[in-house]
């Protein structure tokens, strides 16, 4: 009999030869071990995949599939996971070793099994598996750690600019100071025009890198002190511009897309121009006490969706109802 484990495994015994299978799980079962049999590769396979067994001993020669089949199944079917493999075989031949070992098993003995070896292979394998159990959970205690980090974070990790929760917060406090001193305030949210075509023709790392130089070539054009650009969320940035007025917001938004055409950052694929174009919505006000930032991000919003169907790559006013193009006409400017 084995001696008593310190912690219940439940086992998957795997061996055609009843005689054997049953003699192995009675000896498990003494130790405090949960056996569970199978007497077929197939069969192994679906209780395996049933009751996640924390260890498996699995014969060799059987008829049909043999024992380096089934594991190399049983690997296939928790990718990620491990499942500590232990082969019995009557051969204790260099090449079947090192075959069951490369089929994906833990460890491989030669039958007849002295109860011992068997009782202090279970214990080092439990040991492993608790060790690895443990690097999952930090894993992932880091993963959960990191994300709060991001989101307490202000800054957009991609960009270097403001983050969504940044923005907000920079946008109520210059909402309340514009209030007080009676001042006008424009927000513009813009987005990059055809970015999917971008990404799938380019593939997303160089997505990436086209979003890092949008994102530089906003905070370039943010000269005033007050001014503050930051990402709104995937290929969106927001523009926050104190002390501007609506006029001077539309001014702004064609030297935009003056800067972005200069910059000419190519789009392989876009159907507005051979260059990376951005659309914008603008909303400008002198705040009152109705006046919220779910409001004014509305109008932006709602300005923007203009800006895309009256055809991209231009800025559209809210409280104008006209876009750049219209403002350059009338003007003669630009
Ligand atoms: N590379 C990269 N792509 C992103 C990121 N965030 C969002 N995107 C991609 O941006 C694309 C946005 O696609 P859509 O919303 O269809 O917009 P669009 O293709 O720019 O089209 P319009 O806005 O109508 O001009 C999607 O393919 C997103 O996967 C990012 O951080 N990196």
């Amino acid at each position: 009999m084995l001696p008593s484990s310190h912690t219940q495994l439940t086992i998957l015994v795997v061996d055609d030869q009843n005689a054997a299978r049953v003699a192995l799980s009675a000896e498990l079962d003494q130790a405090g071990h949960r056996v569970i049999e199978a007497d077929s590769p197939d069969w192994a396979l679906e209780l395996f995949s049933r009751y996640r067994p924390d260890l498996v001993l699995l014969d060799v020669e059987m008829p049909g599939h043999d024992g380096f089949w089934t594991a190399r199944q049983m690997r296939a079917a928790e990718p990620g996971g491990w499942t500590p493999i232990i082969f019995l075989s009557k051969s204790g031949e260099d090449r079947a070793i090192w075959q069951g070992i490369e089929a994906g098993g833990d460890d491989y003995l030669v039958k007849p099994v002295s109860p011992v070896i068997l009782h202090a292979k279970l214990r080092a394998m439990q040991r492993l598996s608790q060790m690895r159990h443990r690097l999952v959970q930090l894993s992932d205690d880091l993963r959960a750690a990191n994300a709060q980090l991001q989101e307490l974070s202000h800054v957009d990790s991609l960009t270097g600019l403001m983050n969504r929760r940044a923005l907000d917060a920079r946008l109520q406090q210059e909402l309340d100071q514009a209030r007080r001193d009676g001042d006008a305030l424009t927000l513009v949210l813009c987005d990059v025009d055809h970015f999917k075509r971008y990404n799938d023709a380019r593939g997303h790392i160089e997505g990436d890198a086209c979003l890092r130089r949008v994102a530089q070539l906003l905070r370039e054009t943010c000269r005033r002190p007050s001014d503050c650009a930051g990402r709104y969320g995937g290929e969106e940035f927001a523009l926050i511009l104190p002390h501007t007025p609506r006029s001077g917001a539309m001014t702004y938004a064609r030297a935009l897309i003056r800067t972005m055409a200069l910059a000419h950052i190519p789009h392989p694929d876009s159907p507005v121009a051979a260059h990376i174009t951005l659309s914008g919505g603008i909303t400008t006000c002198t705040p009152d006490e109705s006046t919220t930032a779910e409001v004014l991000l509305m109008r932006a919003d709602d300005a923007l969706y203009n800006a895309k169907s009256y055809g991209r790559n231009r800025f559209f006013s809210y409280e104008m109802q006209m876009d750049t193009d219209e403002q350059r006409h009338i003007t003669g400017n630009g």
